[in-house]
Parts: structure tokens; sequence; C-alpha cells
């Protein structure tokens, strides 16, 4: 069987790893991107940008020829421009001038997101930038060498936004953070908790701008030289944009079905509309545990294991993928969120009805040294009418990231709440407290 996977960074790896490692006998898998590297873990940008790690270098984790090493052809700079499905073609050109064809049995489409840019006058000036790419994240950490950029301003203050207004800080520019909301990671926190990461981020001299939006970039001899919001003009040096991901899914045409945003739509194998067509990684939908529907949450983590489902079932394994809770986290100036699930704004949002309980307490006994210990605080979220566990938050300087896989599984399995009140969680002082806070929290919830 022939297997033509296009797009080759996260989820288009992990479907051309699945296929070689377990199907490599008798199969041709042929990889196909138009980037000149595979494998950058944007996740990595804001800590080398920020110079919490030295180099770059090992955001990179894969090369060609490791794939190559196990029979497969890749060709990177290599722009897939159609895709014809009816006789199962796909057209592509090399570095812009060498056309080529390659048939296929089995087709994966892995081609990702691209960052949603604001059709704002003035877009075209230099000094604006996007962050996605290895080679966009070298283009602002070059940006931020300069003396003479002082002031950077970063409109979105989601995962990207707050994580690289930080690394900015940290080289030592004046930052400007916008946001069309009212808090930061609005997407992802209730306001209790997206409030802390608010206040840590002014603690740190960040300039918070929240329900403002961006209107219009000002230019000076073709250089962006201020943003104007609905509410002023701010100088900045630079702009850096991250209000979001749209879903990379154009070759697709009218061929394949799409969910509401554009993405293709599959199903929990990661099968299209066309039955010899997988579609992974942020090209695609997922499946919500929470909700219990199909939803689009663009992540790696999910990009990663929806490219071994889909993999496994385009070879003909047929597997169904456990579905995605969009477990997340964030860890700036020490000040560590991680979430799972639905916020209760999200649950509102999707109109699930929802209950929540919240919880703090300090994360060890009070006889541990205090320098070792931190308040924790918790919400969790479940369903009214059945008290299903549907979501998760906790924030702390504590590093407590770990629990929070425990409630994707919750959520995962469908747990309700009083399944927590009594769950066995063992007790060492160095770790946490007999009475700790998840018991506490789900003994208090009410679960009428
Ligand atoms: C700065 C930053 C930080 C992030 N941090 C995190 C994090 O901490 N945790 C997390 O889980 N996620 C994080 N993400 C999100 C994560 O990077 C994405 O969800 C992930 O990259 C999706 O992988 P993918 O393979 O589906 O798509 P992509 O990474 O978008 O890759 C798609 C590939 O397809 C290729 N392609 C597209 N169209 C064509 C075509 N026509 N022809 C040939 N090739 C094509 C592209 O060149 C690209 O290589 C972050 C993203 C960024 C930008
Ligand atoms: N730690 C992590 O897990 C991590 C880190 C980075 C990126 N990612 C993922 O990468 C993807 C892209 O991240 P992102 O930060 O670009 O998107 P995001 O969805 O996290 O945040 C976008 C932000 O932009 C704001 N916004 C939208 N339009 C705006 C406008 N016109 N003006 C001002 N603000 C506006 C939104 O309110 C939102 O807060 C997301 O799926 C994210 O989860 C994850």
């Amino acid at each position: 069987m022939k297997f033509v996977i296009v797009g080759t960074n996260h989820a288009g790896i992990a479907a051309a790893n699945t296929l070689l490692d377990n199907y490599g006998k008798n199969n041709e898998v042929i990889m196909i991107d138009r980037n000149n590297n595979l494998s950058y873990l944007g996740c990595g940008t804001a800590l080398w940008v920020g110079r919490q790690i030295s180099s770059y270098k090992k955001l990179f984790y894969t090369k060609p020829a490791d794939f190559e090493a196990k029979g497969a052809r890749i060709s990177l700079e290599t722009t897939v421009n159609k895709i014809d499905f009816e006789n199962k073609i796909v057209y592509a050109t090399i570095k812009n001038h060498t056309e080529i064809t390659e048939t296929y049995d089995k087709l994966i489409l892995a081609e990702g997101s691209a960052p949603i840019a604001p059709d704002l006058p003035g877009k075209d000036l230099a000094g604006i930038h996007f962050l996605k790419l290895f080679q966009e994240g070298m283009a602002v950490d070059q940006e931020l060498d300069k003396s003479d950029v002082k002031t950077v301003a970063v409109v979105g203050a989601g995962y990207i936004g707050v994580e690289i207004a930080e690394a900015a800080r940290r080289r030592g520019k004046q930052v400007l953070l916008f946001d069309a909301a009212k808090t930061c990671l609005s997407s992802y926190y209730d306001p209790e908790f997206s409030t802390l990461m608010d206040q840590n981020l002014r603690d740190h001299d960040i300039e918070t701008h929240y329900g403002e939006l961006a209107q219009e970039y000002l230019g000076k001899d073709g250089h962006v030289c201020a943003l104007k919001t609905n509410k002023g003009k701010y100088q900045a040096d630079i702009v850096i944009n991250c209000i979001g991901f749209r879903p990379n899914a154009i070759l697709g045409g009218d061929h394949l079905k799409r969910f509401s945003n554009g993405a293709y739509l599959v199903n929990r194998n990661f099968q299209t509309s066309d039955p010899d067509v997988f579609a992974v990684g942020d090209c695609a939908t997922n499946y919500s545990n929470a909700l219990q529907d199909t939803t689009y949450i663009a992540l790696a983590s999910n990009a990663v294991r929806s490219g071994i489902v889909g993999a496994h079932n385009a070879a003909g394994t047929v597997i169904e993928g456990a579905g995605v809770q969009g477990s997340n986290g964030i860890e700036i100036y020490d000040l560590k969120l991680v979430s799972t699930g639905l916020s209760v704004k999200a649950a509102d949002k999707f109109g699930l009805s929802v209950k929540y309980v919240d919880y703090e307490d300090k994360q060890l006994p009070d006889f541990m040294p205090a320098s070792e210990n931190a308040k924790v605080k918790i919400r969790i979220v479940y369903e009214k009418k059945t008290n299903r566990i549907v979501g998760a938050q906790l924030a702390s300087l504590y590093d407590m990231h770990e629990l929070i896989h425990m409630f994707s599984l919750a959520i995962q399995e469908g747990l309700t709440m009083d399944k927590l009140q009594l769950l066995d969680i063992f007790f060492l002082p160095h770790y946490n407290q007999p009475y700790n806070y998840v018991t506490m929290a789900a003994l208090k919830a009410d679960k009428n």
C-alpha cells in the first residue's frame, strides 16, 4: 500500500513513525512538507527567546534522515497545490519550480494551522510579527537583540501572547499586552484564575490592556511605530500578533466535509468524509469527552495522538481515539496555571449546565519549611444533571501540574464527583496533606 502524508510537523511525524514502525514492510511512505525544517517545538519559542534556555537547537526532535533510515521518502520545501481525490493523485511543486505528482492508496492530511492575521490598516509595515514557525521565532529573537527596539506590543493575551510577553520582558524590553477579553488566558481559565496571572504579569512590569481591540498599525518610513486600539494609541517599536490559530485545511477543497471553523471533520478514527483520506493534528477536529461532541483544539499534544490513531486506521487497524480534554498549562515567572476540560465560562458558552466547587489550601503541612510550601487554588467543574466531572483548574507557585492529568482521566472516563470524595490519595508530608485540597473540594461540592 502507498501512503502519502502532507505536512510533516508533529501530527505528520507521529503518523509517519506509526506507519514505518508498525507497517513498514511492503508499504511505501511518502512525506511532503513545504517548510525547510521539521519537528520544531514552538512550545519552546518563548523559553529560547526569553533566554531561559540557551539555544533553540534542541527544539527540533527529529530530522529527515531518521525517516529515510526507516524506508520513507521525504520531500521538504515541497508545496502540495492540489489533490485529485477521484484519481488519488497529489500535485506538488519542489522549491517553487519542479512540478511533481504522487499517487496514493491512503492519504493523511496533516496541514496544521496558521496564525490568524488581523486585516488591519498598516498590516504590511515592517516590524509586525507572528509566532508559529521557527523562522518567525528567529525573526522576533533578532528584533529583541536591537537596542533601538525598546517597546514591544503583544496583541492577544492567550498562551502565545502571555509567554512571549514574559520573554520580551526578560530581554529588558518594555512590554504592552493587549486582549479583547477582560483578562488574559480567558479561553482556558475562569476569571478567579486568570486574574492571578494578570497580577503576576503586572508585578513583573508588563503593562496589561484588556477589553482593547487592535484597530490599526501606525507606521513611520515603512516601519511600525505605534498600535491604535479602540481605547488609545500606543507607541511600539515592534508588534507581535498572537490572536489564535485557524485550521490550515485548504487542500480538501469542497471534497471534504468541514467543521464550523473550517477544520476537516473527522470521525473518532480521524477518517474524513472520504474513506481513503485521514486528517490529523491542527487541521482536523477532535472528540471532546467533556462536551461529548466534536470540537476543535489546536495543541501539539492532540496532534501527536491523532497522528498515531489516524495512521493505524489508514493502515487498516481500526481503533478509536480516546477523545481529548484540551489539557493545558502555563508557567510565567514561577506562577503555574493548569487546566483541563471546560471552565465555567466555556461550559456556559457551549450550553452545558454546570456547578463548580472552589478550594484553597497549602500544598504541604504547616510544619514543612515555608520556602518549599505554597497555597494551591483549585476549581472542579461538574455537570449539574449528572455530577459528571467536566473540568478542573489549578493555580499555584507550587509545582502541582501533574495533578491535572488525574482530572483529565476522570473526564475521559466520565467519573462523577462522588468518586473523588473517598479516592485513596496517599499522604506524605514531603508532598501533601492528609486532608488534601482535592478531597476537601470533593467533600464540599454540592451534589444535589
Ligand atoms: C509559539 C507556540 C507555542 C506553542 N506551545 C504549545 C504548548 O506548549 N503545548 C501544546 O500542546 N501546543 C503548543 N503549541 C501548538 C502546537 O505547536 C500545534 O498545535 C502543533 O504544531 C500542531 O501540529 P500539526 O503537525 O498538526 O501542525 P503544524 O505544526 O501547523 O504543521 C503543519 C505542517 O504542514 C505543512 N503544510 C501545510 N500545508 C502544506 C502544503 N500545502 N504542502 C506541504 N506542506 C504543507 C506545514 O509546512 C507544516 O510543517 C504552540 C504553538 C506555537 C506557535
Ligand atoms: N502552553 C500551551 O499549551 C500553549 C502555548 C502556546 C500556544 N498554544 C496553543 O497554540 C494555539 C494558538 O495560541 P494563541 O495564543 O495564538 O491563541 P489563544 O487562543 O490561546 O489566544 C488568543 C487570544 O487573542 C485574543 N484575541 C482574539 N482576537 C483579538 C483581537 N482582535 N484583538 C485582541 N485580542 C484578540 C483572544 O481573546 C485570546 O485571548 C492555541 O490553540 C493554544 O492553545 C498552547
